[in-house]
């Protein structure tokens, strides 16, 4: 599988990526910076990773949202090629338009950096095949703008069509809307695109996936990619 880890000024989670991507996924990572207008030839996977890109000035993701590389990311999942935005990188697929919605403030208003459990909503799409439908995983947060929201009908829409990826929930499973880290909607922590090519998440996934530094949760979502591509 290539991987194109696409990187802005202020994106600081793309080691982080790569890693998980190299050694879970067994991926060739090339990284792209943001004023490519080009993807390298057969890029399978495009991830945008983590961090502060353009200091999230104005809106989180809003400046990167209009970055060169950006149509030719846009072009790519237009193809049904596989986009995942982990945190800064959903922020900036909704700032894109790629995917409905918006990332606000945290209810609190605090910038929440920990450990969240996420109950996995469908495990048939190319990012959550190894996972089980309604398995509970621990995963790390950080972020200041992770409330998820949008309008009514988005959020009927989304809900109806499935393309609800992660909510935050509590061990047993339970929704965990008022006790999340950040207010999100119908406790929304990651979302699909309408064909499901595309997915954005504020969990890091990459941050827990070796057994010497903590829980391996996130190991699932990089095995999950590497099935789908060899099946594909
Ligand atoms: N870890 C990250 O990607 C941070 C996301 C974003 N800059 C925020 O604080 O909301």
């Amino acid at each position: 599988m290539k991987s194109a880890l696409v990187v802005f000024p202020g994106t600081n989670r793309e080691r982080d990526a790569e890693r998980a991507l190299t050694l879970v996924a067994g991926a060739k990572v090339t990284k792209v910076w943001h004023s490519e207008t080009e993807l390298p030839s057969q890029t399978d996977l495009v991830v945008l990773a983590g961090g502060f890109s353009y200091g999230d000035y104005l809106r989180c993701g809003a400046i990167a949202a209009r970055a060169n590389v950006m149509a030719a990311v846009q072009a790519h999942a237009k193809r049904g090629g596989l986009v995942l935005g982990i945190c800064n990188g959903f922020q900036i697929l909704c700032e894109a338009g790629m995917l409905p919605g918006v990332l606000v403030r945290n209810a609190k208003l605090r910038f929440v950096c920990r450990e969240v459990r996420l109950r996995v909503e469908r495990a048939d799409t190319p990012f959550t095949r190894a996972y089980r439908k309604g398995e509970v995983l621990r995963i790390p947060v950080a972020h200041g703008e992770g409330n998820y929201t949008a309008d009514e009908e988005t959020i009927r829409e989304i809900e109806s069509e499935g393309r609800v990826a992660f909510r935050y929930a509590r061990p047993d499973g339970e929704i965990d809307e008022t006790d999340g880290p950040n207010g999100a909607i119908n406790g929304i922590a990651g979302i699909y695109s309408e064909t499901h090519n595309v997915l954005g998440m504020m969990p890091h996934p990459e941050n827990y996936i070796e057994p010497a530094i903590g829980p391996t949760d996130g190991r699932g979502l990089f095995e999950s990619l590497s099935s789908a591509f060899k099946a594909a």
